[in-house]
């Protein structure tokens, strides 16, 4: 019998974030191992159209919720979406919602958080720092709670080479960055941002380190642990390898190279590529919930969720394994053949910018001109290009995190927890891995189907004869042009041509004395 989910079961648990892509993956765990839980109160904003109640609906009808249905029939009733906005004072919650949620937790995941690189820093205060403390206020007043779970990044601290599990204080107090976000404009606090952030690439990771700081001075008597997962790529195992569902991390690269949009990039082959499957975040989270619940640490732990030092991957072996999937699964529809050119060298980098991205865009642009249509590709490439630019930072570098509380809490689980609630990344297979992540983005975020397999392949065919075709002409070409111009090429030109008319001469008389 399994600890930890027998420590879930009963349990009324708040998550935060549990629309986002670890959130999701997370209830589902909860749900499949422990069916008895009590509640899971997840506070939800309405997007896109949807309210809280339809955007719940399509999760729990999801692919990813299967499983879950199965063993837990009644997951309807189990889930309980709280209308909350995080950018709002007490989060927008109703009075009669927030004495429930006051009363009754027992666990609290925070998960909620904005993962954009490029975000206005008030806003990304806002909800990486503001919204934690507030939360953490809440939690003060939650007389069953157990355990204040808070998900931050292993990238707080990028600004460093090697990384303990313990907090870095940030120069300025975070107290003081919220305080001043309030009567700062917009325009003032664009010029400061550079300075605050420092060494730091983005808003990000520079909010997600001051969020651990309130974590830490607001914690209180509350029992709460830090979690700080590095790159998170699709699901290894559970419920089933290769899920994803959005264009974070390395997902959006993946599809840009699959589709031939993107084919070169400025990154290190060799620097380590710390990425870490969503359900080993999950199964080391739900394990840090019991751990820090039952044996209440003194002080607040920091978990590192990170590959690198225990089984390191690099991005070139990725890269060439993710090349080799486009190879047996190639993408539908693509826009030229995937192809995967790693350079260090900002000049090189630069070139193939021009050469194998803008040049191409253009022209296809000129091409849909002609034929009436509204050019777009260039437009594509430029925001794509500008991704590219922003995540450049993380493929260069190599990171060290210990891991000294994570393998001390794995030497902690029963044989039957460390098996169905499995964080131990020494035993994940990097090649079948990424092959999965491949496919999971081809079917679960592409939506297409296997059977398009043979189609798409043939479609590479022809871009590859087209390819051909378009370099030929070009070499003609440039060589037309080249004779036209110089007495040198003409030399040339002539010696090939008549070289190879006494080759062809020889053999036709060679031919004809045999006979
Ligand atoms: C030669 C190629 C070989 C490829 C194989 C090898 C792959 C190597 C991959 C290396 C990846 C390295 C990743 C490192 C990540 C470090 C993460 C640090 C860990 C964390 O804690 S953070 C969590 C992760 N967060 C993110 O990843 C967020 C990043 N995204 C953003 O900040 C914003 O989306 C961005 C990039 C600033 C773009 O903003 P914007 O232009 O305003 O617009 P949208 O967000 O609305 O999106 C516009 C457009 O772009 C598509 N999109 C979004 N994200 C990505 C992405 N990561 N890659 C590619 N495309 C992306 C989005 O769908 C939109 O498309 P449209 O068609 O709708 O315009
Ligand atoms: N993905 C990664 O590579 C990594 C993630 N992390 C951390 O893991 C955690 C989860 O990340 P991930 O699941 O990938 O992120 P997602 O972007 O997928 O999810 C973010 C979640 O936060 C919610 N949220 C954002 N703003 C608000 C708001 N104003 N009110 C209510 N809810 C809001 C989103 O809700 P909505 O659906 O309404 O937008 C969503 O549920 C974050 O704390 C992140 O920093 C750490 C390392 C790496």
């Amino acid at each position: 019998m399994s600890m930890i989910a027998a420590f879930y079961s009963g349990k009324s648990i708040l998550i935060t974030g549990a629309t986002g892509f670890m959130g999701k993956v997370l209830m589902e765990k909860l749900f499949r191992t422990s069916p008895d839980l009590k509640v899971i109160y997840i506070l939800v904003r309405p997007k896109a159209g949807q309210t809280t109640q339809q955007r719940v609906f399509q999760i729990l009808n999801s692919q990813l919720f299967q499983k879950v249905k199965e063993v837990c029939p009644n997951v309807h009733e189990k889930i309980r979406a709280i209308y909350a906005d995080l950018n709002q004072n007490d989060f927008a919650i109703s009075k009669e919602d927030m004495q429930e949620l006051l009363s009754c937790t027992n666990i609290i995941f925070h998960c909620a958080a904005t993962v954009r690189f490029d975000d206005h820093l008030r806003h990304a205060v806002q909800l990486n720092v503001t919204a934690t403390q507030q939360l953490l206020l809440m939690a003060s007043q939650m007389p069953k709670l157990e355990a204040f779970i808070h998900i931050s990044t292993a990238f707080s601290n990028c600004n460093l080479k090697h990384i303990d599990e313990v907090i870095y204080p940030c120069p300025v107090e975070p107290k003081k960055i919220i305080d001043s976000m309030e009567w700062l404009d917009d325009a003032i606090i664009d010029e400061i941002t550079p300075k605050l952030i420092g060494d730091r690439p983005n808003t990000y990771t520079y909010t997600k380190a001051l969020g651990e700081m309130v974590v830490q001075q607001e914690s209180g008597n509350l029992n709460i642990a830090i979690i700080r997962p590095s790159i998170v790529g699709a699901t290894w195992q559970e419920p089933f390898p290769g899920w994803v569902d959005n264009l974070n991390g390395p997902s959006g690269l993946i599809i840009a190279a699959g589709k031939g949009f993107l084919r070169s990039i400025r990154a290190t082959p060799m620097a380590v590529a710390d990425l870490i499957p969503v359900d080993i975040v999950v199964n080391l989270t739900l394990a840090v919930g019991w751990y820090t619940a039952v044996h209440r640490p003194k002080s607040t732990l920091i978990y590192h969720c990170t590959s690198g030092n225990l089984n390191p991957c690099n991005w070139g072996k990725m890269g060439i394994q993710v090349l080799a999937t486009f190879e047996k699964a190639p993408f539908e529809r693509a826009f030229r053949r995937p192809h995967a050119d790693f350079t260090t060298n900002l000049i090189i980098s630069q070139y193939w910018n021009a050469v194998s991205h803008r040049a191409p865009a253009i022209i296809y642009d000129f091409y849909l001109r002609l034929t009436g249509r509204k050019p777009r590709m260039t437009k594509v490439m430029n925001r794509l290009l500008r991704t590219v630019s922003m995540l450049e930072y993380f493929v260069n570098r190599s990171w060290e995190w210990s891991t000294y509380n994570t393998e001390m809490l794995m030497s902690e689980l029963s044989p039957e927890d460390q098996r169905v609630f499995n964080f131990d990344v020494r035993q994940l297979n990097w090649l079948e891995y990424i092959e999965n992540y491949v496919l999971g983005i081809k079917k679960y975020l592409l939506k297409e189907d296997m059977a398009g397999i043979p189609e798409a392949k043939q479609h590479l065919k022809r871009l590859r004869n087209i390819h051909y075709l378009f370099n030929t002409a070009l070499f003609l070409i440039a060589w037309r042009l080249l004779i036209a111009r110089s007495q040198m090429a003409r030399n040339v030109w002539f010696f090939i041509v008549s070289f190879c008319y006494k080759f062809l001469s020889y053999f036709r008389a060679l031919s004809t004395l045999k006979v």
